[in-house]
């Protein structure tokens, strides 16, 4: 049926996937799928291979293994968790980098506008703070119209508050673009304030898929909210 081609269009699916670093297995056999437009954090403890199934899915590792299906969509966007601008480049000219549209200019000033950086075009990278440089490094990602970004602790150098900023500003770009999203970190609370769906890896094995359904606008002082942190704590093996 051609609706539910065009639902699958975009999303993700991984099955079976696996990755050894010699005897180590750090991955065993993950099974995952990701909906168009659906937001994923992936959380788990330092060394539970969650930048190595990111790296996989970005295309960035040639020796994952698999024995069914890895389908990932044609436009994918990956966010670092420093931005990666060229410095030698204007912020425009960053932004726009490898985009091949004749209307590529006006696209990155449109996608600076977007995430607060209007008439910032021609600056250098070194004349941007760090929270204005992940922006730069976000209107990147979004400029291509992604289907899929992925993004590896984009907020962990920001200080407490740039990042409540750049979450805001994330769910905001999110909801307007619409692209399947599958974030990493290792902050609970970013993951429940930011997803729709958390995903905890630990020993190679998603050992925990939660949704915990919670209304567009959230506060952690939601019973919901907390239920949700409680639940990921103990799945992480943090008690409080
Ligand atoms: N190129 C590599 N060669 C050998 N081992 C690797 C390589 N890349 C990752 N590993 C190992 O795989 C495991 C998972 O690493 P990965 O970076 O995916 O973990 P992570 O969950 O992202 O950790 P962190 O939260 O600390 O960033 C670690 O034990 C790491 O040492």
């Amino acid at each position: 049926m051609a609706a539910h081609a065009d639902q699958l269009t975009g999303g993700v699916r991984i099955e079976q996937l696996t990755r050894r670093f010699g005897a180590k297995t750090v991955l065993d056999r993950i099974d995952l799928d990701i909906a168009p437009g659906e937001f994923v954090a992936l959380l788990g403890r330092s060394g539970s291979g969650k930048s190595t199934l990111l790296r996989a899915l970005a295309g960035l590792d040639h020796e994952v293994a698999g024995s069914g299906e890895l389908r990932i969509p044609g436009r994918v966007s990956v966010v670092f968790q420093d931005s990666r601008l060229l410095p030698w480049r204007r912020v425009l000219d960053n932004v726009i980098l490898g985009l091949r549209a004749p209307d590529a200019r006006q696209r990155g000033v449109e996608a600076l506008a977007e995430v607060g950086l209007a008439g910032r075009e021609r600056a250098w990278p070194n004349q941007l703070s760090g929270g204005e440089q992940q922006r730069v490094a976000l209107a990147r990602s979004l400029v291509g119209d992604p289907e899929l970004l992925l993004a590896d602790e984009p907020f962990g150098a920001l200080d407490a508050l740039t990042r409540i900023r750049m979450h805001d500003l994330l769910r905001a770009l999110c909801k307007r673009h619409q692209p399947a999203v599958l974030l990493v970190t290792h902050d609970v609370d970013e993951a429940v304030q930011l997803a729709d769906r958390i995903v905890v890896l630990d020993g190679g094995h998603i050992s925990l898929d939660l949704r915990p359904g919670l209304p567009e606008s959230r506060s952690p002082r939601d019973p919901g909210f907390q239920e949700a942190r409680e639940l990921l704590l103990k799945a992480l093996g943090v008690s409080e």
